[in-house]
């Protein structure tokens, strides 16, 4: 049984008075132990999601799903303090704009010290779980590559530069040794030596202490190299789904195809100074989402049918949802 499961989520959003669907009938399961990335164009929902399992939506967003569960149990069914609960102690979220997520009249070694769960504070006494918190915030802190705790620790969120927050936001995940891990787009914007002893660290916990990460990032490289497998978001829709070798070397989507040929880096054969292909124009806005398969206007395989939306096709642990996928003749 997977950890996290989401069968069909829709997320419908009120704009200049039409509904719209920003989410439609996405599909996401993470087992233990598993790194998946979540991986689209800029605007394809991928936030929207990360918001959607934290429970973070507003109001006025209505959200249906067939299922959407953490280990069996439906988190749409769930009270509010359960949930609440389940976030602080088991999911970890780091969000994208992290100086928004930090509290402004706080320290960093403050908050970073709450969010510590009192089970894993040691000691009985008042001042040795002070200790403990402290001693517990200092190699979290060091773990994520900040090196002076003493400065930072002390900080406001307005003192520390956003590169301090971005990995301080990690910490806060990583401080209550949640099982799942989601990281929307964590390393943007890092420079590469930070980049690369992030990721390291993630790995590392995975590899370690099992941990489960869901894996949103814009970095195709850094994608390939640590997660075992990746789900592909288009305008709202998941439009593949299956182990990071499979999809590398045989997508069925077109849609999957292009992003992973507009990455530089998988372009072994390339020319210097060869231009990169990409599928002509861009994700359409909500407004004006195409009916059947989004990717529809901008598909090199489209045709009439593409006006239906695919259903859903499985080839062992591989989905699809095209109704020309590529490839076919070699299965
Ligand atoms: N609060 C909101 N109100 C209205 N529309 C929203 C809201 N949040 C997101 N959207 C819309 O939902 C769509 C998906 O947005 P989302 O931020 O989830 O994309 P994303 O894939 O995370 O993009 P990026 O890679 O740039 O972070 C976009 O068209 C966006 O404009």
């Amino acid at each position: 049984m997977p950890m996290l499961d989401i069968k069909n989520l829709t997320l419908e959003i009120e704009t200049g008075g039409t509904r719209v669907k920003a989410l439609d009938k996405v599909n996401l399961t993470i087992n233990s132990g598993e790194i998946r990335a979540l991986v689209g164009e800029s605007g394809s929902g991928k936030s929207l999601i990360v918001s959607a399992i934290s429970g973070a939506l507003p109001q006025k967003f209505h959200l249906t799903a067939d299922r959407m569960s953490w280990k069996g149990k439906s988190l749409l069914s769930m009270p509010t303090e359960e949930r609440r609960q389940l976030m602080r102690r088991d999911i970890a979220v780091v969000f994208q704009n992290p100086g928004s997520a930090l509290d402004p009249s706080a320290t960093l070694g403050e908050q970073l010290e709450e969010s510590i769960p009192d089970e894993l504070v040691e000691g009985k006494w008042f001042w040795q779980r002070r200790q403990s918190r402290r001693k517990s915030a200092i190699s979290t802190v060091h773990k994520v590559g900040i090196k002076h705790h003493r400065h930072y620790l002390s900080a406001y969120p307005h003192q520390i530069p956003t590169d301090i927050s971005q990995k301080f936001m990690l910490a806060m995940a990583l401080i209550s040794q949640p099982k799942l891990l989601i990281a929307d787009d964590p390393t943007r914007g890092m420079e590469t030596t930070t980049k690369t002893q992030v990721l390291k660290l993630l790995t590392r916990l995975n590899q370690t202490k099992s941990l489960s990460i869901l894996f949103i990032s814009h970095d195709l490289l850094a994608i390939s190299s640590m997660c075992h497998s990746m789900t592909v978001l288009y305008c709202g829709q998941t439009v593949e789904s299956g182990r990071m070798k499979m999809l590398r070397k045989r997508p069925l989507h077109p849609y999957t195809k292009a992003l992973l040929d507009s990455a530089p880096s998988f372009q072994n054969d390339l020319p210097p100074k060869s231009l990169l292909p990409t599928l002509d124009g861009t994700i359409p806005s909500l407004k004006h989402v195409p009916i059947g398969c989004r990717l529809g206007p901008r598909c090199p395989r489209a045709q009439r049918d593409c006006v239906i939306t695919p259903a859903v096709r499985r080839i062992h642990d591989h989905t699809y949802s095209c109704h020309f996928p590529l490839h076919m003749e070699k299965l």
